[in-house]
């Protein structure tokens, strides 16, 4: 099996939670897009989707699922997303399609964040990969000055402009010890929108597709 088969299995496994009336939430990345191919059967049943970015809005409007403004709903029933990487405590880097602060916002609403993953994201210690941070075009320099303080190096990610008309900085060679202080401290960095650590506010269920099929992680803290 291929890579792609396993992020189609994870994609798929998350169908079984859509329930009728629901809200759902849409992420961004591969993995999420063979969500959305599953979401075609489903989209009679369910009330519509709010979208972390153009591409996956682009998709969904394609197999013809309602889109949602996130603005005119309280809150999103489940919101299935892919990661870069997760911990034990279903922690997570995410933003490798630097779609991190809408989707941090969709999380945020979301009574249930589903993380699909294949094996590859699966981590001890978060910061085997970058960590993208979304920050005002103004404010890369001193940002970058700020992010080396906290031991990793950071390089502004080239030629990508975020949805929100932001850059992208990742954060190479960090090792993450304590998330939640970390999103805390780079959060508070004047010009960053958002890290794309999602420590303070985990996945409360990762479907990781293994080649013993789908396994299911839980978040012992909701
Ligand atoms: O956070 C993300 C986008 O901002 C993606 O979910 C993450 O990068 C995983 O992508 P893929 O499913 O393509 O491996």
């Amino acid at each position: 099996m291929t890579w792609n088969d396993f992020k189609k299995m994870a994609g798929m496994a998350a169908l079984e939670y859509i329930e009728k009336d629901m809200v759902i939430g849409v992420g961004t990345g591969s993995t999420v897009s063979y969500f959305i191919d599953g979401l075609k059967r489903k989209k009679n049943i369910i009330r519509g989707a709010v979208s972390s970015s153009t591409s996956s809005t682009n998709k969904l409007k394609e197999i013809g699922v309602s889109i949602i403004d996130s603005n005119d709903v309280d809150y999103v029933d489940i919101y299935v997303d892919g990661v870069d990487e997760f911990n034990n405590n279903l922690m997570m880097i995410k933003g490798g399609g630097a779609a991190l602060t809408r989707e941090k916002v969709i999380a945020a609403m979301a009574k249930k964040f589903i993380a699909i993953a294949d094996e590859s994201k699966k981590v001890t210690i978060l910061g085997k990969s970058s960590l993208p941070v979304e920050v005002i075009p103004m404010a890369k320099s001193y940002v970058i000055r700020e992010l080396k303080k906290l031991g990793g190096i950071p390089k502004h990610r080239k030629h990508v402009i975020t949805d929100n008309g932001n850059i992208i900085v990742d954060v190479y060679r960090l090792k993450i010890f304590n998330p939640t202080h970390l999103e805390d401290q780079i959060n508070s960095i004047a010009g960053v929108i958002t890290v794309g650590l999602f420590a303070n506010r985990p996945a409360d269920i990762v479907l990781l597709a293994t080649h013993q099929g789908i396994k299911r992680f839980f978040c012992e803290d909701n």
